[in-house]
């Protein structure tokens, strides 16, 4: 599916956070959010998901409004992992994966050995075969949002839509987790503070600033050492690595 914003606004009171951005990804395209702390990144999301609706502007899926789908025909196709997750406190691993069933199931349709096999698959997926029985409350944050992203998994969704799913991953985890939605054929809008794995995993990146959508383009077009000064402030070398072939960026410290 195309997910697309057209020119949305979004006000906190009277303060404008996200300020007239339009961006689209393609079907089974990657697009990376990038941009300093504040810069509107999980208010842009939100919109996106269609957990919030803009003061202006529209969000389209496949050219139609989510505003005008219903609830659970929204949640058959967008499945979001937002950075605080909360999830009830005595439930298993495997409860809140199977959550991501319900928008596919009815009062009167009984659960499936294929809602089993989705919900089976979504944990080997993320390497938490193991952990079905532990409670999540008992989780470290890492492991809480590998489950939230099983349970998005879960979803089988056309369109996914993650709030810094590495943030509390350890490098192995963080590639592992990329990796894994790299290969996806769904359509993913990541917000992402590593540039370097921004570089590495999105087809596209757009970068926000104070609520404004400064620029968009392939890695290449956007990870300049211009923009990394002029949007973070901070002095980098951007170099092709000779071992993937993709930007490496350097700060310079
Ligand atoms: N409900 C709200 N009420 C008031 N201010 C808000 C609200 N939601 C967001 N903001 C403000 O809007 C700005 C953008 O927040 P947002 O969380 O979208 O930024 P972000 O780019 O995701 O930041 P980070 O990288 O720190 O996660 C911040 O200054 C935040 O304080």
């Amino acid at each position: 599916m195309t997910l697309a914003a057209n020119a949305v606004r979004w006000l906190a009171g009277r303060k404008v956070i996200v300020d007239g951005v339009s961006v689209s990804v393609e079907p089974g395209q990657t697009l990376g959010l990038i941009g300093p702390n504040g810069s509107g990144k999980s208010s842009l999301i939100r919109l996106l998901a269609g957990l919030r609706a803009p003061a202006e502007g529209d969000v389209l899926l496949d050219n139609r409004k989510i505003a005008g789908f219903g609830r659970r025909e929204l949640a058959r196709r967008v499945a979001v992992v937002e950075q605080h997750s909360m999830t009830e406190a005595n439930v298993t691993v495997l409860d809140v994966v199977k959550l991501g069933r319900t928008p596919h199931r009815s009062a009167l349709s009984p659960w499936t050995g294929a809602d089993d096999e989705i919900v089976e698959d979504a944990l080997v997926r993320v390497g938490l075969t193991d952990r079905r029985d532990q409670f999540w409350h008992t989780l470290s944050g890492g492991e809480r949002q590998r489950v939230q992203l099983a349970r998005a998994l879960a979803q089988s969704p056309s369109v996914l839509i993650l709030d810094e799913p590495t943030n509390h991953l350890d490098i192995q985890h963080q590639i592992d987790i990329l990796r894994l939605v790299e290969d996806l054929s769904v359509t993913t809008v990541v917000a992402i503070h590593d540039l370097n794995l921004a570089a590495r995993f999105c087809d596209r990146i757009a970068v926000l600033s104070e609520g404004k959508l400064i620029t968009c383009g392939t890695p290449t077009e956007i990870l300049t050492e211009q923009m990394i000064a002029d949007v973070f402030g901070v002095e980098a070398h951007v170099s092709t690595s000779a071992h993937h072939g993709r930007l490496h960026i350097q700060f310079l410290m």
